[in-house]
């Protein structure tokens, strides 16, 4: 099924050839017009009459064009509007240009790049920033006069409250990798809401963009060719994900869903497998088997459903497996992972799992022959280990990390971290998942998931629907629980399962 258009992710290139073709196509209304209402129109739902001035900051480009034009309309509307802008005025593009001719027109009052922005009891604070410095044309790091601009603007916001626009993109943000420009040598402007201008953009929902564009926010400026436009990713929508397996028949026994089995838990770490097998039996894998190098927990006492099994003896038969939660990395390890390997079922590839695969090559050669499916869910760091990568390298492009691990091992990949990017090998577009909070950054969620992962694979869902719902399901769980006041501090692994278990019931019956 077609992802819906505010769904759909653009590339930088793709929305600057939707901008070439409508230039060509048109010239009443300029699309830098249609954006500067947009951006006024917007800017109402933030703002009320008499409550404080605005700040529009306009860079050297297009992006300070929008800036200029929703800077008229503000003043005209009876907002006291001030603007500061950066760049030479002589070498804006003829649209800005116009633009700027309006703005010193109008009662606007325009500030030196280098003026003070400090609250003070002497004059009413800004009710509203209107980030326009740079838009998707950024492409180098934000450095100097910029620079300082944009620290005083997180700093004032940060002190005051004062609610922050993007206009199109945070300024700072690269628009597809979401990683700052520049990385530390960078900086980047914190919104709290980003108006994304003619299409949505993966890097306003991963990496630093999931925290810095604050509330996405969509105006296609009547562009009606992005519904027919190539994208390069989109969101999960879980009510388009096929989850026909999941629903339950009348005839059916615990035989018809499937068999998990955990290949993990070694001594010390046992509370990693028994999260994943929790997890398993709560998404409604028929029976769960929890298999240790050290039979250190012959039974879970909160859940004797499931099953304790010594690896030693343990009998590869349909299960699907997943293995890493707490593994270790000894030979016994690395031997259940060359089997788990060759078992011709669906596994899934997880935590300790994931450093041996990075560490041998014989074991990464099997996971590439593979013919059954396979899903790996790495971390950053777990990802930058499989690539011969630093983190920061990982994170400067998480979709290229992930399409090049899929590449590379021939399988799926959940890679992890705000904004979990989800690919296979085959995939025309990647997909990012949007929900969860920081509440998940803590122990033993990761085994929540990978044991979510296995008992979907179990019911039969296909591998890249399955890693889609889970990630879908484990960060709604989380932002459920927040939204009750269970987190984000102190949101713990194990109270995600009943969420998870009510999500997916709510699901599958068409209940969200
Ligand atoms: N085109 C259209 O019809 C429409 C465009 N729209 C809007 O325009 C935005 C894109 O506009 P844009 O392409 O002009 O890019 P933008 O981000 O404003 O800035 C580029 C300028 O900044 C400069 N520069 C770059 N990095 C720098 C740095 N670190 N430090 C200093 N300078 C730096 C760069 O200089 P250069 O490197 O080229 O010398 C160039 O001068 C888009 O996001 C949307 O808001 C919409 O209104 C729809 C219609
Ligand atoms: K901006």
């Amino acid at each position: 099924m077609k992802p819906q258009q505010s769904d759909r992710l653009f590339s930088i290139q793709q929305i600057q050839m939707l901008e070439r073709n409508a230039k060509a196509d048109r010239h009443q209304p300029s699309l830098m017009e249609l954006a500067g209402k947009a951006i006024f129109s917007q800017a109402l739902t933030l703002i009320k009459p008499g409550q404080g001035p605005v700040l529009l900051i306009a860079g050297p480009g297009n992006n300070g064009g929008d800036a200029m034009e929703a800077a008229a309309h503000l003043s005209a509307a009876g907002y006291t509007t001030d603007m500061i802008r950066i760049g030479e005025d002589a070498a804006r593009s003829p649209e800005a240009q116009l633009a700027l001719n309006q703005a010193l027109h109008a009662p606007i009052q325009h500030l030196p790049a280098d003026v003070s922005l400090v609250p003070s009891t002497d004059q009413p604070a800004y009710q509203l920033i209107v980030d326009g410095l740079f838009g998707i044309g950024l492409n180098k790091p934000i450095t100097d006069a910029a620079a300082q601009l944009v620290a005083q603007i997180n700093n004032y916001t940060a002190q005051t409250g004062c609610p922050v626009l993007a206009i199109d993109v945070p300024s700072g943000l690269h628009a597809e990798t979401g990683a700052i420009v520049g990385g530390a040598a960078g900086c980047c402007i914190a919104a709290t809401h980003t108006l994304s201008l003619i299409g949505n953009k993966p890097g306003l929902h991963t990496g630093y963009g999931k925290q810095l564009a604050g509330q996405v926010l969509l105006d296609d400026l009547q562009l009606a060719a992005v519904a027919h436009s190539g994208y390069v990713a989109c969101l999960t929508d879980p009510a388009q994900i096929e989850c026909h397996a999941l629903s339950r028949k009348a005839y059916t026994h615990k035989g018809s869903f499937g068999d998990v089995a955990i290949i993990g838990a070694a001594p010390g770490m046992a509370g990693a497998g028994i999260l994943a097998a929790r997890a398993a039996l709560f998404a409604g894998a028929g029976r769960i088997f929890l298999v240790q190098p050290d039979t250190e927990l012959r039974l879970d006492m909160l859940h004797p459903e499931i099953m304790c099994r010594d690896a030693r003896q343990f009998e590869f038969n349909k299960q699907v497996i997943v293995i890493g939660p707490g593994l270790g990395q000894e030979q016994l390890a690395a031997d259940l992972l060359r089997a788990a390997l060759q078992h011709p079922c669906p596994v899934v590839i997880d935590a300790d799992a994931l450093n041996l695969l990075a560490t041998k090559p014989e074991l990464a050669a099997l996971l590439q022959t593979r013919t059954a499916a396979a899903l790996l869910t790495p971390h950053p760091l777990e990802a930058a280990r499989l690539l011969a990568l630093s983190t920061e390298q990982v994170q400067q492009n998480r979709a290229m990390s992930a399409k090049e691990l899929a590449q590379r091992f021939g399988c799926h990949i959940i890679l992890k971290g705000a904004g979990s990017i989800l690919c296979g090998p085959q995939d025309r577009h990647y997909r990012i998942n949007p929900s969860g909070n920081p509440g998940l950054a803590s122990g033993g969620t990761g085994d929540v998931l990978a044991g979510l992962c296995g008992a979907l694979l179990a019911q039969g869902m296909e591998v890249g629907d399955a890693a889609a719902f889970a990630c879908w399901a484990h960060g709604a769980a989380a932002d459920e629980l927040v939204a009750a006041g269970s987190g984000p501090i102190g949101l713990h692994a194990s109270e995600l399962l009943p969420v998870i278990r009510s999500l997916l019931n709510r699901l599958v019956t068409g209940r969200i």
